[in-house]
């Protein structure tokens, strides 16, 4: 018997609540077939606009995440590849942004921010930017650098934009990508990211502002590192994250697995993993498996006029690798999924592993619904503030 604590003991909800969170959260999900999991639909990805700053209250409720870097450092490759499945290839054919591109990426209520990319041409600290406001509510600054180019310039822009963005709001997290390095040796990605990280701290020190955290990422749109480094930054941004650790923690350590990831299956960014330390061969092949699953289910799942869901509570797979390991998937949400690393002998206890699974999943439920009701009741805020400004010809508004 799993020693799995009472909390994760309870019944499995219905699907009342199921249906109350596609309403609360207002996605299409997975109904348009192959296509509109690749594109996203209104809210999830595919929701790109440009910048209004009219209505500084439109983006209250979710954090934003600035993308800044100099031209052609890689920001709107970064966005295509995590965000809107593009392959690497594709982005040689991008064109330089010349606007500033906002998007919603809404695909669970763990996954939800705004990704802002700023063409690296603009200066930021313009006034007629209304900086001081995109500050404000904002999450994460991610400033890109393009390693095979030569830094000093970006480290000066890097420098500039910290310590201003620190001035108007000290709770952005600084997220350093040091990004192109599929064009570096293993030795000259060391000394390169060793280079950035002092001297960038030393400019911060010299200004008197060390209190300032900068964290540093080695990344390219090649690989799964820039998946890596997202989840990093978006997992910074989900208060509920030491509750999804712990409860991977005791989920893995009463079922006998090595691993667990949870995965937000649109982006595969994942959002949380227990406290072992992550291995980046082991990330990628959750990543492939997640990959072969829905890819799949999209070819030969879908019912001949495209309708069906590729991803649904059914959703599960296993593969045995030829190490006497064993890859395990399994539904969690419509946006969730876990996948876990079990040893061939600890997956011979299947019923164990599902019961507390089971469990585990009942309890991600229940996180889930708390931070429904706060996402709730800060859109109800943010719609009471929007209803009291005055309108433009100064006559008051409507009551709600
Ligand atoms: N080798 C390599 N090239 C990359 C990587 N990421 C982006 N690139 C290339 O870098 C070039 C510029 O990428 P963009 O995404 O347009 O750069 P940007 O920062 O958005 O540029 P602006 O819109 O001008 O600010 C493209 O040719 C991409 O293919 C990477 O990880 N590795």
């Amino acid at each position: 018997m799993s020693q799995v604590p009472r909390k994760l003991q309870e019944e499995e909800e219905g699907d009342e609540e199921e249906e109350e969170e596609e309403e609360i959260v207002g996605l299409a999900g997975y109904g348009d077939g192959a296509e509109s999991f690749s594109d996203g639909d209104a809210e999830s990805g595919g929701d790109e606009t440009f910048l209004d700053f009219n209505d500084p209250f439109s983006t209250e409720v979710k954090p934003r995440i600035l993308l800044m870097g100099l031209r052609r450092s890689g920001k709107s490759s970064i966005q295509k590849v995590v965000f809107h499945k593009m392959s690497p290839n594709e982005t040689l054919f991008l064109e330089s942004t010349n606007k500033i591109c906002r998007e919603d990426v809404s695909n669970s209520s763990f996954v939800n921010f705004q990704i802002w990319d700023f063409p690296g041409q603009i200066d930021f600290f313009d006034p007629t930017l209304c900086y001081e406001m995109i500050l404000r509510g904002t999450g994460a600054l991610i400033f890109v650098i393009d390693s095979q180019d030569d830094y000093m310039e970006a480290l000066a822009r890097l420098h500039l934009t910290v310590t201003r963005a620190y001035k108007v709001n000290p709770d952005i997290n600084f997220e350093i990508f040091i990004h192109k390095v599929d064009g570096l040796s293993d030795d000259h990605k060391i000394e390169t990211q060793r280079d950035i990280h002092q001297r960038a701290n030393d400019d911060l020190a010299d200004a008197g502002l060390e209190k300032i955290h900068l964290s540093f990422y080695l990344t390219s749109i090649y690989d799964h590192s820039i998946f890596e480094a997202f989840s990093k930054v978006v997992q910074k941004l989900i208060p509920q994250l030491p509750t999804l650790e712990n409860l991977l923690n005791i989920f893995i350590s009463n079922s006998g697995i090595e691993k667990a990831f949870l995965f937000d299956v649109v982006s595969k960014i994942y959002i949380a993993t227990d406290s072992t330390p992550v291995d980046m061969q082991t990330y990628e092949l959750c990543c492939d498996m997640i990959d072969v699953v829905i890819d799949i289910s999209c070819i030969y799942g879908l019912k001949d006029d495209g309708t069906g869901t590729p991803y649904d509570k059914e959703s599960m797979a296993i593969i045995k690798l030829n190490n006497t390991t064993v890859l395990y998937l399994k539904e969690v949400t419509k946006f969730l999924a876990l996948v876990c690393f079990v040893r061939e002998e600890s997956f011979e206890r299947k019923g164990l592993i599902d019961y507390n699974f089971h469990c585990f999943r009942k309890a991600i439920q229940e996180v889930f619904e708390v931070r429904m009701k706060v996402v709730r009741s800060r859109k109800h805020q943010s719609h009471v503030r929007k209803n009291k400004r005055p309108t433009p010809n100064g006559t008051p508004r409507m009551p709600l």
